[in-house]
């Protein structure tokens, strides 16, 4: 079997519940419902979804600080639910913020610390430690307390730590989070080079450019399941959406479509009624509404034109059409799931 074939990570049947309260108001709340998820050498997974969707909880089962109620964590082959220790081994985990560090202690004395506790060997290790903290732009900053560090630094510290040990996995939950966009670029291009070594990577985000830019394989989960999985061209495709279309409308009340002049308060029915409408959106600035309709194809050719025509009766004049955006796609797949059920 080629090695890209197998899974470093390997999540099967995964169930995991929180409780709130004691006593009588006790409530479970089950997060994550039999979720699978396999993930290969040199792959980039991005977990995406509302919040509160199950991401972050997914990702501590993974990186082991969280134990499922049920199902299996295989990590490099290791069941880490068994051996959490000797999974931790082989990953590392980016929970985001500012933890994970020894926050008075310089952030070459943090790698040495933790290149020791991965087992890197002695020989070489001071190398090691120098090569990663250049390839993250921190060579300059190694005597630095970590305290002082910025959230980027903070955030390119721990791939410093995942070079270091030569993780199979690597775990990073919303990598780019609040940083600049040239920082964000870095830390991406960061991915991208543990990537191209052969590391499993699994990853949260709320961007979807990112997911564009860097997912071989994307996920979404809504409260506690994953609903849709592919490739970003695969989710797409799903999605079966024809084209989408942008529309402006000077009319304070979207044409008679809003009760009163409010953002909040239009008619949807009336646009879902149209022929080929899968969903829209309505945005209202400085007094000009732009609406923006998903159409999944028309059931006759003259739907088109007939549900051009009374869009216009509303007032809505059309900008353009264009291919959706990633970001569309997703919000296809919460509004609709999915009609192909891409998953693999
Ligand atoms: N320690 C906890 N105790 C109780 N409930 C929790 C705990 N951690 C998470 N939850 C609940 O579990 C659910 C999933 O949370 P999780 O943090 O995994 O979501 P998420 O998809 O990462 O959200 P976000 O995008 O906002 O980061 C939420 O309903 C959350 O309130």
């Amino acid at each position: 079997m080629n090695s890209k074939e197998i899974s470093v990570l390997d999540l099967k049947n995964i169930t995991r519940s929180y409780t709130h309260g004691r006593g009588k108001s006790r409530i479970e709340h089950t997060v994550l419902h039999n979720l699978n998820m396999q993930i290969r050498a040199g792959e980039i997974f991005c977990l995406v979804g509302p919040n509160g969707a199950g991401k972050t909880t997914t990702v501590k089962i993974a990186g082991t600080l969280l134990a499922p109620d049920s199902g299996s964590v295989g990590v490099a082959g290791v069941d880490a639910v068994k051996d959490p220790r000797k999974a931790r081994e082989h990953m590392a985990l980016l929970l985001g913020g500012e933890n994970g560090f020894y926050r008075n202690v310089s952030a070459y004395d943090n790698l040495q610390y933790f290149a020791d506790l991965a087992g890197v060997p002695y020989v070489g290790r001071e190398k090691s430690i120098q090569d990663a903290l250049e390839s993250v732009n921190l060579a300059d900053k190694a005597q630095q307390r970590v305290q002082t560090f910025s959230r980027g630094m903070w955030q390119r510290l721990h791939i410093a730590r995942a070079l270091i040990n030569h993780a199979q996995l690597v775990l990073l939950d919303e990598p780019t989070m609040g940083l600049d966009p040239e920082s964000a670029r870095h830390v991406r291009s960061l991915i991208q080079g543990m990537q191209a070594e052969g590391t499993a990577i699994l990853m949260t985000t709320h961007e979807m450019s990112e997911v564009e830019r860097l997912a071989d394989t994307v996920a979404v989960i809504r409260e506690g399941r994953i609903i849709a999985r592919g490739t970003v061209d695969e989710l797409a495709t799903s999605q079966n959406i024809h084209h989408m279309s942008v529309y402006s409308c000077s009319s304070g009340n979207l044409g008679g479509l809003c009760g009163v002049d409010g953002a909040e308060d239009y008619d949807s029915d009336s646009l879902y009624a149209l022929d080929g409408v899968q969903w829209y959106e309505a945005v209202k600035t400085h007094g000009l509404w732009t609406v923006t309709i998903a159409w999944s194809g028309f059931s006759a050719s003259s739907a088109q034109a007939s549900a051009e025509k009374t869009l216009s009766d509303y007032g809505l004049q059309l900008l353009g059409r264009r291919e959706p955006s990633l970001e569309e796609v997703y919000l296809s797949i919460l509004h609709n799931g999915v009609s192909n059920g891409v998953s693999r």
